[in-house]
């Protein structure tokens, strides 16, 4: 079954918790600089981990040592704990 959609305080309340993401219609995102494109690639597959594990999976888009990441849970349409306890789990890989 596909998780429930936050409300709106609810969502306010968990970005709270992860300040460098930012709310964008349905979805949260975040932009990460790293020093090269391998440190990139190598987040991203630290990251790919988490994904499988909670078998949620982000947007993910890599220009040499950037990644963009954008979650929302397609499922529900909308953003849900989901989104919040992978960002929380990407944020301490970065
Ligand atoms: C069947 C499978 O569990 C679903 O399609 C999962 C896979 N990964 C997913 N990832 C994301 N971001 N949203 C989803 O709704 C989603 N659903």
């Amino acid at each position: 079954m596909a998780p429930e959609l936050l409300s709106e305080e609810e969502i306010e309340e968990r970005l709270e918790e992860i300040e460098d993401w930012e709310w964008v219609d349905d979805s949260i995102e975040r932009s990460i600089e790293f020093e090269s494109f391998m440190d990139a690639i190598d987040f991203i597959n630290r990251i790919a981990n988490h994904a499988e594990e909670a078998d949620h999976h982000p947007e993910i888009f890599n220009v040499y040592n950037t990644v963009e990441l954008s979650l929302t849970t397609h499922d529900s349409g909308g953003l849900t704990h989901k989104d919040f306890d992978l960002a929380a789990k990407i944020d301490l890989e970065v």
